[in-house]
């Protein structure tokens, strides 16, 4: 299997800057790098498809339940929309920053491109602690976030979705205030809401579904039986919980799952669907788990393993973790988790890496669903969401595995490849730089 590929040299259109390792953006720019490298792409278009087309930052005033006023500071970052409305979800945590947020946009251009959705790439990040904010001060900040970003949201320009720490509520908030504004319920202006309020089915589940197709899909290709595969999960909200509850469904022995609390191990395998609901009652958390052997952060990614699944944040799997990864095959959950330098020794190590571009593109694939039953205001069934989400996910995965094998590079490189193309093609027919 012919999965070892070449290193390349990242410094045909630029000075490589000097390594950062707390900037995601440069962890993109890297792989970037390589794709245009290999696409030899028109230098012109390198510069524009490397920086956001908009950066927005916004001071959002909140009266919290002290009577105290607190400024939190704001991002939307539209990195590219020559696609189509930019689409992204937003995230709201005490150390997000403009340069992950730029990031976060940039990865979420070209995961639309992969999976062939026609939207462009956004993000956006709130400055805040949401463990330690009332209901009541997250709908205020929700909805002045939101009204501060009201020329910047909108169907047909950007739509929110939720990322880490946003879910369906948050969501139904900026539905409202954004209507408020609009003077009538515009339901597509985001996605990831209520089913209630046009949600789509299947949406909540639809990041880890879309883990799981890619990952049996891998599986596949190398031959090894879910029966027979084990599988770590690190993070263990939306996306990581859910991945590990559908694999252990089609017959995986998930070995080991992990949040901030840290890491839960059991050779035998620990039962999904009881760890989510002892998370439900115990405030979120897997803190007090008994049912299993207590790991570290690190542990759990070097465990003895088939599958590992990074589900929580960028920046998991440096160089020092990379040597030691047992796994085969890792499917990338969370948005950015292997840094650069351990791309090539996972790929000496001959560990497949199905990257998060591709991997966990599910969410905004349902979230496409959701925009199109909005806009045509007619509501598909549970399997048909699933039906077609699985179709979109195998195609995008063969579409890279074929890229990989035309020119000889890994699965990452190979889904840059296709969606840099994908979107230069683009610029070329609209004539940006004819
Ligand atoms: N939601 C979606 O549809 C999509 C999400 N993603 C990406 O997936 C990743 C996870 O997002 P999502 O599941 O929505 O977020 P959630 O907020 O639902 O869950 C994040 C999980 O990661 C855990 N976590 C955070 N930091 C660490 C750490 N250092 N070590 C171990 N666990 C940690 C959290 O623990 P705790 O709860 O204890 O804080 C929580 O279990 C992000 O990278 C996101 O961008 C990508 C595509 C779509
Ligand atoms: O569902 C969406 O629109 C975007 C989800 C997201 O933020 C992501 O894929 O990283």
């Amino acid at each position: 299997m012919p999965f070892k590929f070449d290193v390349y040299d990242r410094s045909v259109y630029r000075e490589p800057a000097p390594i950062d390792r707390d900037n995601p953006f440069q962890a993109m720019m890297e792989r970037f790098d390589i794709a245009a490298e290999i696409l030899e792409l028109n230098p012109g278009f390198y510069e524009y498809l490397y920086r956001p087309a908009r950066v927005h930052i916004t001071s959002i005033p909140v009266v919290m339940d002290s009577g105290q006023i607190k400024v939190f500071e704001g991002y939307r970052v539209i990195h590219n929309d020559v696609l189509g409305p930019s689409k992204g979800g937003i995230r709201y945590a005490p150390d997000v920053n403009l340069n992950e947020v730029k990031a976060l946009a940039a990865w979420m251009t070209w995961k639309c491109a992969v999976v062939d959705v026609p939207f462009g790439g956004a993000k956006g990040g709130v400055v805040c602690d949401p463990s330690d904010m009332s209901p009541g001060e997250l709908e205020r900040l929700t909805r002045r976030y939101t009204a501060n970003m009201i020329d910047v949201f909108g169907p047909d320009r950007d739509i929110p979705a939720p990322d880490m720490n946003t879910n369906e509520q948050i969501m139904a908030w900026i539905l409202d205030t954004y209507s408020m504004h609009a003077r009538r319920t515009e339901n597509a202006v985001v996605t990831g809401k209520p089913i209630g309020l046009g949600g789509s089915q299947g949406r909540v589940e639809a990041t880890g579904r879309g883990v799981m197709t890619v990952s049996l899909a891998a599986m596949e290709q190398e031959n090894i039986a879910p029966a027979n595969t084990t599988v770590a999960v690190q993070g263990f909200g939306n996306v990581g919980s859910i991945a590990a509850q559908l694999l252990q469904e089609q017959g995986c022995t998930v070995v080991a799952v992990s949040d901030v609390t840290g890491g839960y191990y059991n050779a035998s395998g620990l039962d999904i669907a009881e760890m989510r609901e002892f998370v439900k009652a115990n405030g979120g958390t897997l803190d007090g788990y008994a049912k299993a052997d207590k790991i570290s952060n690190e542990e759990l990614l070097t465990c003895n393993c088939d599958i590992l699944v990074p589900a929580a944040k960028e920046d998991q799997i440096d160089a020092d973790i990379a040597e030691n990864i047992k796994a085969k095959i890792i499917v990338e959950g969370a948005n950015g988790p292997t840094m650069p330098e351990a791309d090539d020794i996972l790929n000496e190590n001959g560990v497949i890496v199905i990257p998060d571009i591709l991997a966990n593109a599910g969410g905004v694939t349902v979230s496409y669903f959701e925009w199109v039953q909005d806009r045509q205001g007619y509501f598909w069934t549970r399997e048909d969401v699933e039906e077609r989400l699985e179709q979109m996910m195998t195609t995008a995965f063969n579409r890279v595995y074929e890229t990989s094998q035309e020119h000889g590079v890994s699965l990452r490189i190979a889904a840059y490849v296709m969606a840099v193309g994908k979107v230069s093609e683009a610029l070329r027919l609209r004539g940006i730089y004819a």
